[in-house]
């Protein structure tokens, strides 16, 4: 099963050609509010008479919540489904006449001017189900369903008063028995009403999502911020497209799920030794930010790798050397504990041993430093790169362009660029040139914005259009990270992570993240793999650090920490 990322367009299509296949609007509509009935289940399967008020819409998400509230009816005998109607359902409607057979509560807007009804439903509801409307929408909402929305939220406001209002006070907070929030749970269809499935952006009436179940494939706006925030926890259900149908398969955007990453793992072989499983190398720190290569080193380790060296400014190492005591140490020339010149030699006198390399974690942007990172990346170079400019290192090498220089190309193993390393690529026009194929460059928004000239605004607005355009300008694969991370490489494919987690916005979980990944890619695995597997596993140790500590103490180590619970959960014994 692979989840595909689609925008409202493309769905239109895949909906049309669905049915083309023989699987009707209407079968499409039953299966949607299955899914959705299953998930409202779960979420008031410990009531034992449970309220629910479904709002229903013009649209078929309307029609999608009538059939959901139907079916928890049917599944759940003691539940009060009731349903609130936007507008008068289309005169054709299958499911209004069955509503009224079962004689379920049914109320109108229209009907309910100042909206007190509808406040009351919601004051006395359990589960607010959210299917006003869906991909149809245009923003922003009419005057009529605003209302409804405001009404909605001062109804969720009294039911908090209330339960505030009942709730017992302990002096000692270690036994304060108080549980935040009213305890009513909101599930959207498709996404919380009010929400742009394009970009992401979202009415400031719509709805806070605890969960929302989506249809056939997640859609941009439901990843992008601010409208990611009020999506909840998203389910996707395939409503059992086929294959066949080629509108949903030739999308290249996917949201990646454990499975999919258990799958490119690595075989673990018994019969092993540390070679079995790839040496890295790690070029990182300063001595101005000496934990990075640390951080990145531990984290390395725990991906399965045989063997991490540092290779790191001689300082550095002293200082690090007993608290990472199973890597093995590169010493660099250094001035004043920042790699200076002559360290290209000792580099190349050691990479021929590795099978992954990273650079950049901690290391400073120091002109001696630069100046040594473009000497390994040109190293590598198959193409003649045009006369360099701007750097103005005087004594730079030429470039290499003859044929026995390119002959010489392969020698570096494959390459991670990461946070100082990205800043010191920035600092040089068309620097891309200089990158050997399949990079990877694993830039925080912030470094993006270096990166391509852009402010971090506007990246964060349009994330999935620049990481997927500029993966082909520059020839390079892209890990652009933040909540929902991208990947990106310059044939078309990009992958988008499940999870939006502030556990790891804290300092040193990129060097983490770099680490990880490059622990992977010296077990062999296909660089754009080895990007998306690393950011999945790194983000669902974030989960499970969080689980642990809360996410706001979580700091970078215990994400190290985590990391084998991350790669327990997708490959158990
Ligand atoms: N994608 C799928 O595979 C499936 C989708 N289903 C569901 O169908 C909706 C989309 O349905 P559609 O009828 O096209 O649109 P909506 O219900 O989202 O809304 C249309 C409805 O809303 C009115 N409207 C639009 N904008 C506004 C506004 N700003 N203010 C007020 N009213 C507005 C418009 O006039 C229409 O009347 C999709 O999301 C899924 O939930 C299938 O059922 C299953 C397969
Ligand atoms: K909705």
């Amino acid at each position: 099963m692979v989840i595909k990322i689609t925008n409202t367009e493309e769905m239109r299509a895949i909906e049309a050609a669905a049915d083309e296949a023989g699987i009707s609007y209407q079968t499409m509509m039953e299966r949607a509010g299955q899914a959705a009935a299953e998930r409202a289940l779960q979420l008031i399967e410990h009531l034992s008479d449970p309220r629910v008020t479904v709002l229903i819409g013009p649209g078929n998400n309307g029609g999608d919540g009538l059939v959901t509230g139907l079916l928890i009816k049917q599944a759940n005998e003691a539940a009060d489904v009731r349903f609130y109607l936007l507008t008068e359902r289309p005169e054709d409607d299958p499911y209004i006449p069955v509503i009224h057979e079962v004689g379920l509560f049914t109320a109108l807007a229209s009907d309910d001017g100042d909206k007190r009804v509808l406040r009351n439903m919601v004051a006395s509801s359990d589960l607010v189900i959210d299917a006003l409307f869906g991909i149809g929408i245009r923003l922003p909402l009419r005057d009529e369903a605003a209302k409804v929305l405001r009404a909605v939220r001062r109804g969720l406001l009294d039911r908090e008063k209330e339960h505030k209002e009942a709730e017992t006070w302990s002096i000692n907070p270690a036994q304060a028995p108080s549980e935040a929030g009213s305890g009513v749970k909101i599930l959207a269809i498709d996404g919380p009403s009010g929400l742009d499935f394009d970009t992401g952006q979202i009415d400031t009436t719509a709805l806070t999502a605890d969960e929302t179940v989506t249809f056939i494939a997640a859609k941009y706006g439901q990843l992008l911020f601010p409208g990611a925030q009020s999506v909840g926890q998203l389910t996707v259900a395939n409503l059992g497209i086929p294959d066949k149908v080629k509108e949903l398969k030739s999308i290249e955007a996917t949201l990646l799920d454990a499975a999919t990453v258990a799958d490119l793992l690595p075989a673990r072989n018994q019969d092993s030794n540390k070679g079995t499983f790839g040496k890295a190398m790690i070029v990182a720190g300063s001595v101005n930010y000496v934990g990075a290569a640390n951080l990145a080193a531990r984290s390395a380790y725990r991906s399965g790798v045989g063997l991490v060296s540092v290779a790191s400014a001689r300082p550095v190492a002293g200082m690090l050397a007993a608290a990472t005591p199973e890597a093995t140490w590169v010493l660099l020339p250094h001035d004043m504990g920042v790699v200076s010149d002559g360290a290209t030699d000792m580099f190349f006198e050691e990479i021929g041993k590795y099978s992954a390399l990273l650079i950049g974690p901690g290391m400073g942007q120091e002109d001696t430093t630069q100046r040594f990172l473009f000497q390994v990346l040109d190293h590598n170079r198959k193409q003649a790169v045009p006369k360099r400019r701007g750097l103005g290192f005087a004594n730079l090498p030429p470039a290499n362009d003859t044929e026995d220089d390119k002959a010489e190309a392969s020698e570096l193993p494959p390459l991670v660029i990461d946070a100082d390393g990205l800043n010191m690529l920035s600092k040089e026009d068309e620097w891309w040139k200089h990158l050997p194929e399949n990079t990877i460059l694993t830039p925080h928004p912030g470094e993006m914005a270096r990166l391509t000239g852009l402010s971090i605004e506007e990246v964060q607005k349009d994330r999935f259009g620049i990481v997927s355009e500029k993966a082909k300008e520059w020839n390079t694969i892209i890990l652009l990270k933040g909540a929902h991370t991208l990947i990106a490489e310059p044939k078309g494919r990009v992958t988008a992570l499940p999870f939006k987690n502030d556990a790891l916005a804290t300092a040193g979980t990129g060097d983490v993240l770099a680490g990880l990944i490059v622990g992977l890619l010296a077990q062999g695995m296909a660089p754009y793999d080895a990007a998306c597997a690393g950011a999945y596993l790194h983000a669902f140790a974030g989960e499970f650090a969080a689980q642990a500590l809360g996410p706001r103490s979580v700091i970078a180590s215990d994400v190290i920490d985590a990391l084998s619970s991350a790669f327990k959960a997708l490959t158990p014994a």
